[in-house]
């Protein structure tokens, strides 16, 4: 039998657009996991920084500030929260400007050792399992998950996503920025182009939301009887007679 004290760690890495918010929240519905979506992290922290007096091109100060700020993460997929200081952000954090800003805020490296340490706490708590979703999840955060997974998508498909997403009033120009010049800047930390290795490319391109979450609930059932298996094999759960 697997180990059911262990977290079932799922990580799903991507570019902008590529659909792992969406897929990822239906993968935890379907498999009762909860669901972690590390960018919210990042936005927050940028909702933080606006929000005060600090000057967001101090990259100490930046730090600082979250550093000695509370960040919460609800990791319900049916209902993602996040609050700074006790203020629900879960709104605040998808407007334009936080999109605009959040790369800065992501690409300040004590920022990202500080967030990744809550990511950490988070997934260790967390039962039976949980889907975490951003850049670095397969490499950096969680590089020992059961189940890792690049999503991607071609870049015209992700930018019709997006814009498809933001309505028809938001210029090309602003689209593009979200999606491909976010990609370009985060890209100088966290490498979510190319599959590490042993992670499992899925390209969402040609696929409905609903199959690409089949295709990783897939992914995770054969891993889950590949666990079972080896553990019959090394005789875990078995009685001695
Ligand atoms: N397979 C798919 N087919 C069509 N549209 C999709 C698919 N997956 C997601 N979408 C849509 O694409 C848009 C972007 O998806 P989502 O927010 O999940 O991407 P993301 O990778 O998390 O993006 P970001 O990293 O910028 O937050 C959403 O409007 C979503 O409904
Ligand atoms: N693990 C992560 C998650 C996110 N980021 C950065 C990249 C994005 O610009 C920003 C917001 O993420 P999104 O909500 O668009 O997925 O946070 C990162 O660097 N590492």
């Amino acid at each position: 039998m697997p180990d059911t004290d262990e977290c079932f760690v799922v990580a799903v890495d991507g570019p902008s657009g590529s659909g792992k918010s969406s897929t990822s929240r239906g993968v935890a519905q379907r498999k009762g996991y909860a669901y972690l979506d590390t960018g919210a992290m990042y936005r927050a922290a940028t909702w933080l920084v606006l929000d005060s007096a600090v000057d967001s091109s101090d990259p100490a100060a930046v730090a600082a500030l979250v550093a000695r700020t509370e960040l919460r993460v609800g990791t319900d997929p049916a209902a993602p929260t996040v609050s700074v200081a006790g203020t629900d952000v879960t709104a605040a954090i998808r407007e334009p400007r936080i999109s605009a800003a959040v790369s800065t805020v992501a690409t300040n490296l004590e920022v990202r050792r500080l967030l990744i340490d809550q990511q950490r706490q988070i997934i260790a708590a967390a039962r039976p399992g949980i889907v975490v979703e951003g850049r670095d999840i397969t490499t950096v955060v969680a590089p020992d998950a059961q189940v890792r997974v690049l999503l991607v998508a071609d870049p015209q498909a992700r930018v019709a996503r997006r814009k498809n997403e933001l309505g028809e009033t938001v210029a090309d120009h602003e689209v593009h920025d979200q999606v491909i010049r976010r990609d370009r800047d985060d890209s100088t930390v966290a490498e979510f182009h190319d599959a590490a290795p042993g992670v499992r490319v899925v390209d969402s391109t040609e696929l409905s939301l609903d199959e690409v979450v089949d295709q990783i609930v897939g992914l995770i059932d054969d891993q889950a009887d590949r666990s079972v298996s080896a553990g019959r094999a090394a005789g875990v759960g078995q009685s001695r007679t």
